[in-house]
């Protein structure tokens, strides 16, 4: 049994039972990955799609061959292109529904199929409010599509080295195949440190250095990708948007979102610059930018006036702004002046019901996917 500290909870009562117990998992594997993975493309869908015409919903399995979605074959285009003063509202909630719904049906058959159930296991260190409301998000989202999940909650002034325990203990159970530790971690650990103990193919998070490592490297292949940044190309693609050739800004590099981004943008075949908190007038080189993403943590920084008539704007920040009106005393808001760049965009993603139901719609699909390379069942 797991060396119990204070208040440490381990939620899953199988896993009480047995610490090595087993579960499993499924994969939706995203057109970001697809991207990734060419030879694993599929276009029959595409072409069946040219032949009944456009669907009102995508196909309950397969993501990837979205991937190859031509903008005129979108399944939501982005028609004015022009910034004529209404941008389409790209809707995260809607797509993330899609993808939780594609997750949930590999989910029933892969079980049905080899009995394997995927299984994700979190690990929450400390009290902070918004992790734990997140860490619950994941786990409501799991139990929604038949993804066990397993989560181990430490006390925050708990040593480095019992964090790393718990998860070398997730690495060697065969019923776990994606591991996520919530951040921010407290100040005192070493935040490389823990995300280095987790094993590679179980880094559903994307975070390993040697998933970033071979996501930034030409012709190397990660096993998995950051899941907000897949997400905020999951939408493009869904929506049609061309990414090839076009000139991107990502304002934001940090190891989670800014930098990922950058790199799967560059992956995309677009131009990427990266705007950060050192750049010299960020306005004027986000003004040239056919697509923006922002992931920057300052509400509203992004103005109307940074952005190219035309363009289409992820804004993946999640700021609370107080707000004696709301019940909680706090909305959130984005990082993009969302009044001001509507009128100006030709599509832009609203927060919240943009990319944070993306990003736990890509932990299911990272997760799925998981368990079915360790399985070695379908794509994967
Ligand atoms: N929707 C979702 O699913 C998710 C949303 N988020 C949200 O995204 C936002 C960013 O998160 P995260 O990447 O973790 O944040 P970090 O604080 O780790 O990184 C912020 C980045 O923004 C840059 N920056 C800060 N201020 C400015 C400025 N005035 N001008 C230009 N660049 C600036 C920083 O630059 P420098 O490197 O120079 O310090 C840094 O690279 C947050 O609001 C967070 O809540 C995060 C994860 C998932
Ligand atoms: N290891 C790790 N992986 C992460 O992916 C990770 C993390 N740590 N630490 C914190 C950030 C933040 N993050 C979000 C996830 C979902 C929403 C989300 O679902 N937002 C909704 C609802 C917001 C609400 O109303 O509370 C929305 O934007 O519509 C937001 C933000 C993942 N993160």
């Amino acid at each position: 049994m797991v060396n119990a500290r204070t208040h440490f909870v381990l939620h899953c009562p199988k896993y009480q039972k047995s610490r090595m117990a087993s579960l499993a998992l499924t994969d939706t594997s995203s057109s970001a990955t697809a991207r990734l993975f060419p030879f694993r493309r599929r276009n029959g869908v595409l072409l069946l799609r040219h032949l009944v015409g456009p669907l009102p919903r995508p196909p309950p399995t397969p993501l990837r061959p979205l991937t190859a979605v031509h903008p005129s074959n979108a399944l939501y285009p982005v028609v004015s292109a022009a910034g004529d003063g209404s941008a389409k509202v790209i809707d995260g909630k809607m797509v993330a529904k899609q993808i939780t719904e594609e997750v949930a049906s590999e989910v029933s058959r892969m079980k049905a199929a080899i009995g394997v159930v995927p299984g994700l296991a979190v690990v929450l260190v400390g009290d902070r409010k918004d992790s734990a409301t997140y860490v619950r998000k994941k786990k409501k989202a799991c139990e929604s599509v038949g993804i066990n999940s397993f989560d181990v909650h430490l006390p925050a002034d708990s040593p480095e080295d019992e964090v790393i325990k718990f998860i070398s203990g997730f690495n060697d159970d065969p019923s776990v195949h994606g591991i996520l530790v919530q951040l921010p971690l407290p100040p005192h650990m070493d935040e490389e440190n823990v995300l280095n103990a987790v094993s590679i193919e179980k880094d559903v998070d994307g975070f390993h250095p040697v998933n970033i490592g071979r996501l930034a490297m030409r012709g190397r292949e990660p096993l998995f990708v950051p899941c907000t940044p897949k997400g905020c190309i999951e939408l493009l693609h869904r929506y049609g948007v061309q990414i090839k050739g076009k000139k991107a800004v990502v304002i934001g590099r940090s190891n989670i979102v800014g930098m990922p981004a950058a790199l799967l943008l560059q992956r995309e075949d677009a131009t990427v610059s990266i705007v950060h908190s050192r750049t010299k007038n960020p306005e004027a080189i986000t003004k040239q930018a056919d697509i923006v993403i922002s992931a920057v943590g300052q509400p509203n920084m992004v103005k109307g006036s940074w952005i190219k008539p035309g363009a289409v704007v992820i804004d993946v920040g999640i700021n609370p702004v107080e707000d004696a009106k709301s019940r909680r005393g706090y909305r959130l808001v984005g990082d993009v002046c969302y009044e001001e760049a509507s009128k100006v965009a030709s599509a832009i993603t609203p927060v919240p019901g943009g990319v944070g139901p993306m990003t736990i719609a890509m932990l299911l699909s990272n997760t799925l996917s998981s368990a079915k390379r360790a399985n070695n069942f379908g794509n994967h």
